[in-house]
Order: C-alpha cells, then sequence, then structure tokens
C-alpha cells in the first residue's frame, strides 16, 4: 500500500515544506498525499503533486486531516509549525498533534524530524534518493 503521509506548513514553514518535498518528490509522487489548504496547493502548482486539499488550517484543515488519521487513513504527519507566531486554531493544532500521540502515528514538526521521517519511510518501501548530478 502508498504510504499515506498529512503534510502541513504555517506561513512562515511553506518555503521550508516545498524545498523539503522537493527533495523527496519521487519519493512523494509515489504516495498518498492530504494537507491543509494552502499548503497543498502550494505543493500542487509548484511541484506538481497531486493532493487532497482539506480546508486550510485556521478553518478547519487540521482537524480534517485529524479526523483522517483517527479513522486509520493516515500514516505519518509532517507538520512544520511556526513557533514563534501565534496562531489563532491553536487548539486545532494542538487537537492534531493530540491526535498523533493518542493514535501512535509519526509527527514530525521541524525540518530534522521531517527528514527523518521520509528517509525512514522511503527506505521501509525501498526507495533511493536521487542524487543530484547522478
Ligand atoms: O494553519 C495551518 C496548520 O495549522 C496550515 O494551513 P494552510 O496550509 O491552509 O496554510
Amino acid at each position: 500500500m502508498k504510504p499515506r503521509i498529512a503534510l502541513i506548513a504555517h506561513d512562515k514553514k511553506k518555503d521550508d515544506m516545498i524545498t523539503l518535498a522537493a527533495e523527496y518528490l519521487d519519493f512523494l509522487r509515489g504516495c498518498q498525499l492530504s494537507a491543509t489548504g494552502t499548503t497543498g496547493g502550494r505543493l500542487a502548482n509548484e511541484l506538481g503533486l497531486t493532493v487532497d486539499r482539506k480546508h486550510s488550517g485556521p478553518f478547519g484543515g487540521d482537524l480534517q486531516i485529524g479526523a483522517q488519521l483517527v479513522n486509520g487513513q493516515i500514516d505519518a504527519v509532517i507538520f512544520l509549525r511556526d513557533p514563534m507566531t501565534p496562531q489563532p486554531h491553536e487548539p486545532d493544532i494542538n487537537a492534531l498533534v493530540r491526535a498523533c500521540d493518542v493514535h501512535n502515528i509519526a509527527c514530525a514538526t521541524n525540518l530534522a524530524s521531517a527528514h527523518l521521517v521520509l528517509s525512514q519511510l522511503m527506505a521501509a518501501g525501498g526507495y533511493e534518493k536521487t542524487k543530484k548530478g547522478a
């Protein structure tokens, strides 16, 4: 089965998400992706990824991803949170991260852990990262 990955980034982390996804592009093309609205829009427009776009985070997108996760439809969450900016939907963010803990779903909330999760999922699927210039 294809890995089912949720990709979410707060505004100041969206460029990081695009750079991250570009690095794992071949692998992510073979995954089933969900994303909050604006993050998903950028992933689709800038990288051509096929993404199940939920509502934007402040309008319930985190909760929609949380519901998918609770229903057993998500294997890992990459959630690049902005720890320096207060978010109007902080309760929704906490609910999603809590749901990951309740259901023991890997949740990477920064780039370092995102690389670990993605490279591990890739290795488990027998993928190799394409080396630049190779
Ligand atoms: O706010 C978010 C996550 O909490 C992200 O939502 P967007 O991808 O719609 O910006």
